[in-house]
């Protein structure tokens, strides 16, 4: 066996200097690489220079790529062998399998074929005519990422000392090279992102209260994309005045309970004074003892989804024909309201005096538009806050809140009075081609909404009395006024009426 010859470590370090060179400058890493790898070739004399990607590391083999090769003569040239695509080296060598746990541990080896210990590893090397090789392996970030191995199938080289040093230089120098690559396309997946998902990236460090937003966050509420410090206080300044109380309170519980994730829509201030509703989504990391160290996580622009939310839930509660709620708008309505205990809530049910001729003379366009004007003229005479609502046909709900029965009555007077004492003034339809003028009047009952007991019982006992009430309104000639409690027969036990009324309200009864 001839003499091992060590490379020329002065070529060598003068070839690790031009390769370095080409690594910082290439626009693309892979480039800088072939360039360095080429340069270590050429100054070592070597047959190939290359470098293997860790794919795999299971318990009896590992898989790797080919990935990089320099050769001296086509000859010499592996990296396009279909062997060597995805290969799989099992452990049957126990030389081998030292090796790989080595490199783990960033261990470099060289090593003459010929002075190897007979077995599977220099079974395969002879195979490929290799008579020295050395390997380092290519550590990012502290973890083994793949391996620069330089095989000569010449001569036995001794890569002790200086060369190897070169060598594990190199490797470095390809680690930070795929490590910048790594963080470049990361960024681009971040900023993608946040593109196409119209979303913004925060932490918060709950200890100093300091936060960390991302470009695409700090651009929505208008600061420089390196905007060096946005204390939480700030942040939250961009949080309408109505959200930031729900806001904190999530807060609050979520450090105190052991919850890790939560997310809450609140309404964003953009730079341009814009009101956007924004989804956050937070995740919490704990500490070993639970306490919180990190709170991160995104800010998503979900305005077209609540606009759309605002759309359907406007079809779902509101009536197509007149614009007022409808039963399940009512419903919601009660429930809101009658959050108030105190304050004394009354319903008043409104209904058409002789409808059914309207239709039958004008046609059912003209009925349709006599109640599209009804409840405007009604709308008009109620406070914001007075719940009006169509429950079908021509039976309207009105709640008012805050006022003692004879107030509620003049109320009712006054919108008896709107409508018995101004004709509806209706365009021409296909079934008459003239304006019309049609003097219409309504009957309306009365009934206060109970306390103590449950919600849904106390709407259908109001409803129920209203009803009864109107029914005498209409007996006693219409066009007038009945309240639950003017009548001989009221009690507020008689529950005989709320089956029927709870028909209506669910709609089960015809309209
Ligand atoms: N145009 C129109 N008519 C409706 C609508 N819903 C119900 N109606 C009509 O309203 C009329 C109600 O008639 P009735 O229940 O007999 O009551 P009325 O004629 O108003 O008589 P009283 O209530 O007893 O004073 C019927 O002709 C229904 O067809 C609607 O959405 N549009």
């Amino acid at each position: 066996m001839p003499d091992p010859v060590a490379p020329d470590a002065p070529r060598l370090l003068a070839a690790l200097a031009s390769g370095s060179q080409a690594v910082v400058d290439a626009r693309f890493w892979g480039d800088g690489v072939d360039r360095l790898i080429a340069a270590l070739g050429k100054a070592s004399g070597a047959s190939r220079v290359w470098i293997f990607q860790l794919i795999e590391l299971q318990d009896e083999a590992v898989v790797q790529d080919y990935v990089f090769e320099w050769a001296a003569e086509p000859r010499y040239r592996q990296l396009t062998q279909k062997r060597f695509r995805f290969f799989t080296t099992f452990f049957d060598d126990p030389i081998y399998q030292e090796m790989v746990a080595a490199r783990q541990r960033g261990e470099a080896h060289g090593f003459v074929v010929e002075a190897m210990p007979a077995g599977p590893l220099r079974r395969n090397l002879e195979s490929q005519a290799i008579q020295s090789m050395v390997t380092v392996p290519i550590m990012v970030n502290g973890t083994w990422w793949g391996t620069l191995g330089i095989d000569d199938c010449v001569r036995p080289l001794d890569w002790q000392g200086t060369g190897l040093q070169a060598l594990r230089v190199a490797a470095e120098l390809i680690a930070s090279a795929i490590y910048r690559q790594q963080l470049t396309s990361r960024r681009r997946q971040i900023e993608l992102f946040q593109r196409v998902t119209d979303c913004g990236i925060w932490e918060v460090d709950p200890q100093s209260g300091a936060t960390w937003c991302s470009r695409a966050l700090l651009r929505t509420l208008g600061y420089p994309d390196d905007y060096a410090r946005l204390p939480i206080r700030r942040l939250l300044a961009h949080i309408a005045r109505e959200d930031r109380q729900r806001l904190w309170q999530r807060l609050r519980r979520c450090l105190c309970s052991t919850s890790c994730s939560w997310r809450l829509d609140v309404r964003l201030i953009t730079e341009r004074g814009e009101t956007r509703w924004h989804e956050i989504v937070a995740e919490v990391v704990r500490g070993p003892s639970q306490n919180v160290q990190s709170l991160a996580g995104l800010i998503i622009d979900v305005s077209q989804r609540k606009q759309g939310e605002e759309r359907a839930m406007v079809a779902a509660e509101y009536d197509e024909l007149t614009g007022t709620l409808n039963r399940r708008g009512l419903w919601r309505h009660l429930d809101e309201t009658l959050v108030d205990d105190r304050a004394p809530h009354h319903l008043l049910l409104l209904d058409i005096d002789h409808f059914k001729p309207v239709n039958d003379r004008h046609g059912h366009p003209a009925g349709d538009a006599l109640l599209r004007l009804l409840a405007q003229r009604l709308g008009g005479e109620l406070r914001a806050h007075d719940g009006l609502a169509r429950l079908g046909g021509e039976e309207f709900v009105i709640v008012v809140s805050g006022l003692a029965q004879p107030e509620v009555l003049q109320i009712a007077e006054r919108l008896r009075t709107c409508i018995a004492n101004a004709p509806f003034q209706l365009d021409a339809t296909p079934d008459d081609s003239v304006p019309l003028s049609i003097p219409i009047t309504v009957s309306l009952g009365i009934a206060s909404l109970p306390h103590g007991t449950t919600r849904r019982h106390g709407h259908t006992l109001a409803i129920a009395q209203a009803d009864r009430a109107l029914y005498a309104a209409k007996d006693g000639g219409r066009n007038r006024i009945v309240a639950y409690w003017q009548l001989p027969s009221a009690s507020d036990a008689d529950t005989s009426i709320v089956d029927a009324a709870d028909r209506r309200l669910s709609g089960r009864e015809s309209d």
